[in-house]
């Protein structure tokens, strides 16, 4: 099964926006919060191990000296690190009688005494950030407000959970669960968000069809199973053959395409030796009977009809097609 989800725990959510992801609802809570606590500043806090800590939301206060999108960096000796690193609340009603603060920069710098924290989760269990307030003034919280704040950090972390949930099924809907790679209507849907992306670049693209010669009889004669491994073989070898930026699917049967970016002349030829190299590498694999695949590839007129590139590219593997 395809694992991949929408969320991306290495990038900073407001550096990639999702539309599924409501920031205003989110701004709603972080301004409760610090409401509920009189707190002059409260925060929902993401990290990532390479850029650090990035303000995701800040309470709308003329007194948080904070606004979203700031970034600091992974060493830094904040408060929300440290949550970070041990996975657990952080409650510190006394921030300068404690020496272990004293590179604290929001301690020193911006004059801030007191930061109850708790740890946000992505829905893998993996650090997302914190959930946090601060006040200048020393406090005394009771252990109700913990209690609290963690109810108020279970809204953002469902929220993640349900963003991830319906991105994994976007995901079933348009993979193939044999080969893992684009089903009929993914590659439909990328092939044709590819076209416009060529039409705006004046960029080349080629189609390529990919049909396994004789694949009933390989069924027939070692079993269903073999018949299997072999397509996710081609799956695999497709992927490793082409760029990422390229788009492949599997449309049928024994049935594979690549729409592919054509850069010099003789592209189509080099792309279509490559397949054809990565399929030979089966030979070497005890599992896999010898096979062979026909390949036709056309160049993508950007204005012509998709499903009719599609019968053109079937057309020219047709031509190549060899006889039984
Ligand atoms: N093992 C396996 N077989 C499949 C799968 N999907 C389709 N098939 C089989 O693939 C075979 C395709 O047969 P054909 O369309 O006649 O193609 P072919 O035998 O390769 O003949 P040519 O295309 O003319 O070379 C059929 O027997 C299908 O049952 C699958 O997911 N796994």
């Amino acid at each position: 099964m395809n694992k991949k989800t929408i969320l991306d725990p290495k990038t900073f959510l407001l550096d990639k926006p999702n539309e599924l992801i409501s920031l205003d609802k989110w701004q709603k809570t972080v301004n409760l919060l610090a409401k509920v606590f009189h707190a002059p500043a409260g925060f929902l806090v993401q990290f990532t191990p390479e850029e650090g800590f990035q303000v995701t939301i800040a309470s709308q206060q003329s007194t948080n000296p904070y606004a979203a999108g700031i970034v600091i960096e992974p060493a830094a000796n904040i408060f929300c690190r440290k949550i970070v690193e041990t996975g657990k609340p952080l409650y510190v009603a006394n921030a300068p009688i404690d020496p272990c603060w004293d590179t604290n920069p929001e301690v020193h710098n911006d004059g801030f005494t007191s930061y109850l924290g708790v740890p946000v989760f992505w829905p893998d269990g993996t650090p997302f950030g914190t959930f946090c307030v601060m006040d200048y003034d020393q406090t005394e919280y009771e252990p109700s407000y913990l209690e609290l704040i963690e109810q108020l950090k279970d809204i953002l972390e469902s929220d993640l959970t349900l963003i991830d949930l319906y991105g994994r099924m976007q995901q079933l809907a348009i993979t193939d669960p044999l080969s893992e790679i684009n089903n009929r209507r993914g590659f439909e849907v990328l092939g044709k968000q590819r076209i416009s992306l060529a039409k705006r670049n004046q960029a080349k693209l080629g189609l390529c069809y990919l049909d396994v010669d004789n694949f009933k009889q390989i069924n027939d004669q070692f079993g269903h199973k073999v018949g299997d491994e072999l397509i996710q073989h081609i799956g695999v070898v497709l992927k490793a053959t082409v760029r990422q930026s390229d788009v492949i699917g599997r449309i049928g049967g024994d049935e594979f395409v690549a729409l592919v970016l054509l850069e010099n002349k003789n592209d189509q030829t080099v792309i279509k030796q490559r397949l054809q190299k990565g399929f030979l590498s089966a030979r070497h694999s005890p599992n896999l009977p010898d096979y062979s695949v026909s390949i036709g590839i056309i160049d993508v007129d950007l204005n012509t009809d998709f499903v009719e590139l599609l019968d053109k590219a079937d057309q020219e593997m047709l031509k190549n097609k060899k006889p039984v």
